[in-house]
């Protein structure tokens, strides 16, 4: 199936090549980007399976729930592998669509090099994607898709287990009963009420804590560059700066992903900031320790206890100081292992990686614009629209000419803001690139594509007046500094310009260089220039209509009667080019270009 018949939803991931540049002059110089991609960069081109009748593989390689796993095998043929190796993840992986983990597998660059273009989604059933290379994804053109909310309770409730149980010491006291000891004095606790409480990352799971830790009777405050104040303070909670949440609190409860800003932010220079005898507990990621500098801030009795259920390698080494720690509390990184939250998370996951390999786009995407359906279905014959003028208006590129900058202009009567026009750019550099090179381009790499050729586009906004009622009203691109094989494309300002709307629910092309016109965008186009005279819609007709070219739409454009006028010939059929150098023979023809869709 081509990406031109596809659903406009599933072309934005599922895409297929379609090279097509075709004319008389220069048949096959294609236009160069400059600097060209490494071919070992280059990506082969995969059919989803929706479009074929073969079902795509699912390879499961950590322990999934059953509602998730028969979802999965509803639509996909499912390889449930657990604990495989690096290299043996590397193997299987080029038979594989789709690959689930959780945390305990690394998703590395070599895992999609080693793919060989297959992997279209990488599903994390679970929230942190520390584990997958993101960058790796999405230069592969590989969805990232993550299952953010199924385990947050989870994880929260894990986190206030951990504080209520290190604050009573309930683990080593546990341990010494059950070596027959019977310790009252020595595992006297501290309580929570009225102690104060940093929440460090206020997002899902991080809100979830402070909630029940109020309910707890603690003074709750919150450190989160990004959270919004009035979240907070719906809650009752205070955000306060870093340096305030560590010198205030009692209690340190650590909710932040792991990222470059926030690989270990609690060091030897931050516990040297805390209040003596902080408690501590960490249920985001281990990597947000600095593991050594905690073993000696235990040991100075900065932090009084600590309680931890994840760690920087998992699972840690056996003699590791901090997990034998007297006054450390460890768990297995259990904070989402509820049968519950399993359960939600393997359907959640499940269910975005079934949508995505059919195509859609996906709400919990972690590497590529979430686009509301509804939002989408307005914008549907718009991203045909935006492919189809990226697609012509590179086809009108000289070969050697270097397509460099481009710019997309959006006219439409709703405000700037109301208009989502990421998936129309994705689009639009789909188009451009994809009919001159073997890379395939969808939603997830537009950007990572275009930046890698050197390829610049700018987005401007034409704010019309009237009823917003459509999302856009026409669409505009221009190729800057460049000539074209068909020197009527190049508009007043010296740029090869297409201009194209929707009709009716079809994309059509609107306008060629300074020349209007009015052909929809289906099958392919044939644009002539000519001296306007009678006869000539006739001439080019007889001659497609002799070799059997159905000829779906033509419009004519023209400066003034009996002037120059730019012909455009929508066919069904892709002529052969004796059939196109018989049209470039009629002697009005000056010249003329075969344009694929
Ligand atoms: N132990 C487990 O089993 C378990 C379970 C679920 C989640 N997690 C981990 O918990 C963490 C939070 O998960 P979530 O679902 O709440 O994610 P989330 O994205 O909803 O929240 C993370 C919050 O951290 C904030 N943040 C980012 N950088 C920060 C910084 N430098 N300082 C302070 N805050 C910062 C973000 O603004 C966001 O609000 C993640 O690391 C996740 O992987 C662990
Ligand atoms: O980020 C998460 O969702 C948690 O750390 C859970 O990880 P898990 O799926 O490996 O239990």
């Amino acid at each position: 199936m081509a990406a031109t018949t596809s659903t406009a939803a599933s072309s934005l991931l599922a895409t297929k090549k379609n090279l097509s540049s075709l004319s008389i002059t220069s048949a096959n110089k294609l236009p160069a980007f400059s600097p060209l991609l490494t071919s070992s960069r280059r990506q082969r081109f995969i059919v989803l399976s929706a479009s074929l009748n073969s079902k795509p593989t699912v390879l499961v390689a950590e322990k999934l729930g059953e509602a998730g796993i028969n979802l999965l095998k509803d639509f996909a043929n499912v390889d449930c592998s657990y604990n495989l190796s690096p290299d043996e993840l590397c193997t299987k992986i080029s038979l594989c669509d789709a690959l689930i983990v959780r945390s305990g597998t690394k998703v590395s660059r070599e895992v999609f090099e080693s793919s060989g273009g297959r992997l279209k989604v990488v599903g994390r059933a679970g929230v942190g994607i520390d584990n997958v290379d993101l960058a790796a994804a999405t230069e592969h053109g590989c969805l990232v898709v993550n299952a953010p909310t199924a385990n947050t309770v989870a994880a929260a409730e894990h986190g206030i287990a951990l504080m209520a149980a290190m604050a009573r010491n309930v683990a080593q006291a546990d341990a010494s009963v059950k070596a027959g000891k019977w310790e009252r004095n020595k595992y006297v606790g501290v309580s929570l009420v009225g102690k104060t409480l940093a929440v460090m990352g206020f997002g899902k799971v991080g809100s979830e804590v402070a909630r029940r830790a109020k309910g707890l009777g603690m003074h709750v405050i919150a450190h989160d560059p990004y959270a919004p104040a009035d979240r907070a303070r719906a809650i009752g909670v205070e955000l306060v700066s870093f340096d305030e949440a560590i010198a205030t609190a009692d209690f340190i409860s650590l909710h932040m992903p792991l990222t470059p800003a926030t690989a270990k932010i609690l060091n030897d220079e931050t516990f040297a900031k805390m209040k003596k005898g902080v408690r501590i507990v960490n249920v985001a990621r281990g990597g947000v320790i600095d593991e050594d500098a905690l073993v000696r801030a235990l040991d100075a009795g900065i932090v009084a206890q600590a309680a931890l259920d994840v760690f920087t390698v998992e699972p840690p080494p056996q003699d590791s100081k901090l997990v034998q720690h007297e006054r450390v509390t460890v768990t297995p990184h259990l904070g989402a292992s509820t049968k519950e939250a399993q359960e939600g998370v393997a359907i959640e996951i499940a269910e975005a990686v079934v949508g995505a390999l059919k195509g859609e786009l996906a709400s919990t995407s972690v590497n590529a614009p979430m686009v509301p359906a509804e939002v989408l279905t307005e914008l549907k014959p718009f991203v045909e629209l935006a492919e189809k003028l990226g697609r012509l208006a590179v086809q009108l590129v000289s070969g050697g000419s270097g397509v460099k900058d481009v710019k997309v202009t959006y006219a439409s009567a709703r405000a700037p803001d109301d208009l989502d026009t990421r998936v129309l750019r994705a689009m639009i550099t789909k188009g451009l690139i994809e009919p001159i090179s073997s890379v395939f381009v969808n939603l997830v790499n537009a950007d990572f594509s275009a930046k890698q050729r050197g390829l610049r586009i700018s987005e401007e906004r034409i704010l019309l007046d009237g009823s917003p009622e459509s999302p856009l009203d026409f669409i505009q691109v221009q190729i800057a500094n460049v000539e074209s094989k068909f020197a009527s494309a190049i508009s007043e300002n010296g740029e090869i310009k297409v201009e194209g709307r929707v009709k009716d629910g079809i994309p059509h092309l609107t306008k060629v260089g300074s020349f209007e016109v009015d052909v929809s965008l289906e099958g392919s186009i044939i644009l002539c220039r000519q001296v306007d005279q009678p006869g000539m819609i006739g001439k080019v007709g007889s001659v497609l209509g002799v070799e059997n070219v159905n000829v779906s739409f033509m419009s004519v454009g023209r400066i003034a009667p009996r002037k120059q006028a730019v012909m455009a010939i929508g066919v069904d059929e892709q002529p052969s080019k004796e059939t196109l150098k018989k049209i470039g023979d009629i002697p009005a023809i000056e010249e003329f270009v075969f344009l694929k869709l």
